[in-house]
């Protein structure tokens, strides 16, 4: 897949759950030219390159292989989902000491190798450790993105899809914040097609009622607890998400989506990682949209940023 002249280059870091159904994702797309798979477990990057290349008969013309840092020089995108998962119980912000530890490492071994591209960062807690690798790599703060709320913001709009019987693709809305507990619904913008869902739900479904909207919220922010109560971890609709967002990238499609940017004065928020709608195209974030917030949801936001800034203080104190 050449866009331009440049044969494309992602390379993933950390090839577990999330990483490797990524890469199956990606190479079902027709994404990239090149995807290097890179993780402390050097054999399973062997066996997952293996397994994938058998695949490319079926799929895309895709150059796969196994690699080391040094790969990363060319590489148009990293996408960094290393590090430990949540166990049951656990939060996403009580994974940060041992995955922030995982990150200087692996952010100073990529960018000893050159490389002048992107970075995705996934791995929980992803605010904080998008911030993480936008400190320790120097690069421009457009060019290190985290996943922030996109699939909080995916999994807002398919239950609120399922609940009023209407394609996701025509539910508009938008999960802001941290990717965790303190996440905040923009109700106050969300539409179905192009109207209010409140106008909606008056008009088309006069049994709905505001106490189950808050209920598919609660859903949404809890999703990730539900699902590894059930299957120990979350990988497909992430995976999914990311290629949304290499896509963009590679594409330079200009897409908004809810990914974790630095703040800069947006909202009230300075020096601050949080998912907020961005435009994101080949130079990766491009600029932040600030949708108009009631006074509760600004509250909200706020809240999560003070959360986020409290949590991250002992890595960068260290
Ligand atoms: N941002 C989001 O929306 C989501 C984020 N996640 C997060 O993604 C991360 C990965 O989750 P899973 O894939 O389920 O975990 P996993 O345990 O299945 O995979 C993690 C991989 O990272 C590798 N690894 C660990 N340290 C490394 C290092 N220093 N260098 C290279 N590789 C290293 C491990 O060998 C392992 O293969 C977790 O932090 C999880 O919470 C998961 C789902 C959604
Ligand atoms: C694990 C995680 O962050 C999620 O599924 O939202």
């Amino acid at each position: 897949m050449e866009y331009g002249n440049k044969t494309t280059r992602v390379v993933v870091i950390g090839t577990g759950f999330v990483g490797s159904s990524y890469a199956f994702s990606l190479i079902n797309q027709n994404v990239t030219d090149e995807m290097v798979l890179i993780d402390l477990n050097k054999e399973k990057t062997e066996g997952d390159a293996m397994d994938l290349n058998h695949g490319i008969p079926f799929g895309y013309p895709t150059k796969i292989w196994a690699g080391d840092y040094s790969d990363c020089k060319d590489a148009d995108i990293v996408v960094i989902t290393a590090g430990a998962n949540q166990k049951p119980g656990e939060t996403r912000l009580d994974l940060i000491e041992k995955n922030a530890k995982i990150f200087k490492s692996i952010v100073g071994h990529v960018m000893d190798s050159g490389f002048k591209g992107i970075f995705i960062v996934a791995t929980n807690p992803v605010d904080i450790l998008a911030h993480a690798t936008w400190k320790y790599s120097g690069l421009p703060m457009e060019r290190v993105i985290g996943s922030g709320t996109i699939l909080d913001t995916a999994r807002f709009r398919f239950l609120l899809g399922q609940y009023f019987d209407i394609d996701v693709r025509n539910i508009h809305g938008y999960i802001m914040g941290e990717h965790g507990d303190t996440e905040l619904p923009v109700w106050s913008q969300t539409r179905i097609g192009s109207e209010h869902i409140k106008r909606y739900m008056e008009k088309y479904k006069p049994d709905g009622k505001q106490e189950d909207l808050d209920e598919i919220f609660v859903n949404v922010r809890d999703a990730a607890y539900h699902i590894i109560e059930r299957k120990g971890a979350t990988h497909y609709a992430i995976a999914m998400g990311l290629v949304r967002l290499t896509k963009a990238i590679l594409r330079n499609e200009s897409s908004i989506l809810t990914v974790s940017t630095l703040l800069k004065g947006e909202y009230g928020l300075d020096d601050l990682y949080i998912g907020v709608p961005a435009v994101v195209c080949k130079n990766g974030v491009d600029r932040v949209i600030e949708i108009d917030l009631d006074d509760s949801e600004m509250e909200k936001l706020h809240h999560s940023a003070n959360v986020l800034k409290e949590a991250m203080k002992p890595i960068f104190e260290v």
